[in-house]
Formats: structure tokens, C-alpha cells, sequence
């Protein structure tokens, strides 16, 4: 079986719907990145130029400069092994490269570790307007669909907006939001957060953050505050601290990551607005330049239009139209 086959088998096992959100969401990045590789595959042999035309577009994607050159380096080498001479057998290799750099070393890692028997919380970071808002509502819609019983937290206390629109995101979906006065402390918020989480029974409690890059070492005291009052009310919490990221604003998004990361132990990446952008090549050069695994992706503005990451569901929406012609 070809790789595009166990490709289409392995995504054909869950849900057709699934599939479709990661084509439609992904279309952007399909047409642009894979389009213009179809020039490179069309070319007469496998040469130096061909290589560099590869690079050029990966980086054009914001797969980012070091991934680029891995990727290229593995195409490379399978090539001497598998002694391949024709530029169209490249494809399926290319896109089985993509796929390993895409799951990282540890696979099992992009599942969320949340608790069973105990209440699981799970502590948003990340800048201004990336979509961080909306991803809480929709993770709070995901947890709800499957029986949870989920409270959220306003702790982005820093903007007046931030908390309103947190309770409309509660009032959509359907569940309670803790909050006090804008200018107040998040840590406080969040410390009744988790006791009104646990005199309501709830499952998971989803906690909001400001995200002020200007100042590094307020940040960094701030979610060191907040980290302390989870952990000691919570023992082993927060279960995932995740960082929202806009995946249309390319290299930028890769400086905030850094910047988070030495901030807090960041434990996963939410890409949003996936669709709106050419370049989801950047989900790439995170994986491999962070080390810290997407968990979740935003393929659009609708309230499930929020999904688990699948690097297969990934891999096999960019290559979508190869994988139709070889089934
Ligand atoms: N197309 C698309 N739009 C998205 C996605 N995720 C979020 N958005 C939109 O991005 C905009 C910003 O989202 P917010 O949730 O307000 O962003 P935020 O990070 O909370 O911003 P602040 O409230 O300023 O902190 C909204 O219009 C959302 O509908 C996505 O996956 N796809």
C-alpha cells in the first residue's frame, strides 16, 4: 500500500465531518503550498535546483528556516537510499517527511491531560486578540458536547472587554463564568474560580489570562502567581497550560511562543484562524523549533469549528488532491 493509501485509510477512520473541517480549513495552505509545488514535481530530473525551488516555497509557507532545511536534508537522503530518479515520486515522500516532523518525537504527547475523578484546569496564555477569547469558548463548547461540566474564569483582568466577552461566550454556550472587577487580581479570580468550580462539581475549570508581552517580568510574575495558587489548591495543576497563537501572523507568532515559553511551561499550542491563512506551514516550524506540541487547531469562526490536532488529518488535507488520485 502506498503512502497516500495508508494515508487515506488511516484519516477514513474518524469522523467524515472531521475530515472535511481539516479540508476546508486548510484549503489556503493546500492550494498555495502544494500548488506551487506541483512545479517542482514537473521538473525534467531531481537536480540542485529543484531542491532549492523546495526550499524556497517551505519557507514561503512558514514552515520556518531550520525545518526547511531538515525537511530537505531527509528528502535528500531517502532519495540516495530509495535511488529515486523521477521528481513525481517525490511527493509521497516529501509529504511522509512532513508527517514525521509534524508528530515529533513523542506522539502520544498532543492529547490533552486532563484528570478523570478530579476537577482538570486548564489555564490560557497569550497576546491580544489571537482568537484567545473565542478558543475558551469553543474548548468550553467541546468539554460541554462531551458531558463535562466546565466553569471558566475571567483572570484577563487587564482589559474591561476581555471579562464581557467571556460572559458572552459563557451565556452561548451555556456555562458559568467566575469574574470580578476589571483591574482586579487574575490570581484572586482564579482562586474563586476553582473554588466555585468545586462547590459546582465541575470537571474542568478554563482560566483566562492577560497577555502583556510588553512587560516580560510583569508577565512572568503574574502567571508565576497564578501557577502558585493553582498548584497549591489543586495538586498537579494546571493539568495544560496552552498558548493561543494566530497562525496569520507567521514568524511573529514563533517570537510570542518564545517569549511564553520562557514566561511558563507551556504545555501546548492552539493555532487559530488556520483558515484565513496561505502559510499553516507554521504549525511546522513550531513543532520542530518549540518542541511543544499543537494540541489544538481553529479551522474557522463556528463553535466546533475548533479541532484536536491530527498531523494525519493535517498532512493528508494539504495533499488532499494526490491522495484522491491514488485511492
Ligand atoms: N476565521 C477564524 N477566525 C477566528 C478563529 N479563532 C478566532 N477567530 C476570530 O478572531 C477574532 C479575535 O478573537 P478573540 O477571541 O476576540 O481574540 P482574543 O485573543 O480573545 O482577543 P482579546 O479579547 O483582545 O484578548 C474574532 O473575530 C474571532 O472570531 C479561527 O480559528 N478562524
Amino acid at each position: 500500500m502506498s503512502f497516500f493509501q495508508r494515508l487515506k485509510k488511516s484519516v477514513s477512520q474518524t469522523t467524515e465531518s472531521v475530515t472535511q473541517k481539516f479540508k476546508s480549513g486548510l484549503s489556503k495552505t493546500s492550494t498555495s503550498l502544494v500548488g506551487a509545488m506541483d512545479t517542482v514535481f514537473r521538473r525534467s530530473k531531481i537536480d540542485e535546483d529543484l531542491y532549492e525551488e523546495l526550499e524556497e516555497i517551505l519557507i514561503a509557507a512558514d514552515v520556518g528556516v531550520n525545518a526547511t532545511m531538515e525537511i530537505v536534508e531527509r528528502l535528500r537522503t531517502e532519495v540516495k537510499e530509495r535511488k529515486v530518479k523521477e521528481p513525481e515520486a517525490l511527493k509521497p515522500l516529501l509529504s511522509e517527511i512532513l508527517l514525521e516532523i509534524l508528530k515529533g518525537e513523542e506522539e502520544e504527547d498532543i492529547g490533552m491531560n486532563t484528570v478523570d475523578d478530579d476537577l482538570s484546569i486548564i489555564l490560557f496564555v497569550g497576546v491580544n486578540g489571537v482568537g484567545k477569547t473565542t478558543t475558551i469558548g469553543k474548548l468550553a463548547h467541546y468539554y460541554k458536547e462531551q458531558g463535562k461540566k466546565v466553569v471558566l474564569a475571567a483572570g484577563d483582568t487587564f482589559r474591561a472587554g476581555a471579562i464581557e466577552q467571556l460572559e458572552v461566550w459563557g451565556d452561548r454556550v451555556g456555562v458559568d463564568v467566575i469574574r470580578h472587577q476589571a483591574g482586579s487580581d487574575p490570581a484572586a479570580v482564579i482562586f474563586d474560580g476553582i473554588q466555585a468550580a468545586r462547590a459546582r462539581g465541575a470537571d474542568i475549570l478554563i482560566c483566562d489570562t492577560a497577555g502583556r508581552l510588553q512587560n516580560k517580568v510583569n508577565l512572568m510574575e503574574e502567571l508565576k502567581k497564578v501557577h502558585r495558587v493553582i498548584g497549591r489548591e489543586v495538586p498537579g495543576a494546571p493539568h495544560e497550560t496552552l498558548l493561543v497563537l494566530d497562525a496569520t501572523t507567521g514568524q511573529n507568532a514563533m517570537k510570542q511562543a518564545q517569549i511564553f515559553n520562557e514566561a511558563t511551561r507551556v504545555t501546548g499550542i492552539v493555532l487559530t484562524k488556520m483558515d484565513g491563512t496561505a502559510k499553516g506551514g507554521i504549525a511546522l516550524a513550531i513543532r520542530r523549533e518549540l518542541g511543544v506540541p499543537v494540541k489544538w487547531v481553529g479551522l474557522g469562526e463556528k463553535m466546533d469549528d475548533l479541532q484536536p490536532f491530527d498531523s494525519e488529518q493535517f498532512i493528508h488535507a494539504l495533499f488532499v488532491e494526490e491522495v484522491e488520485k491514488e485511492a
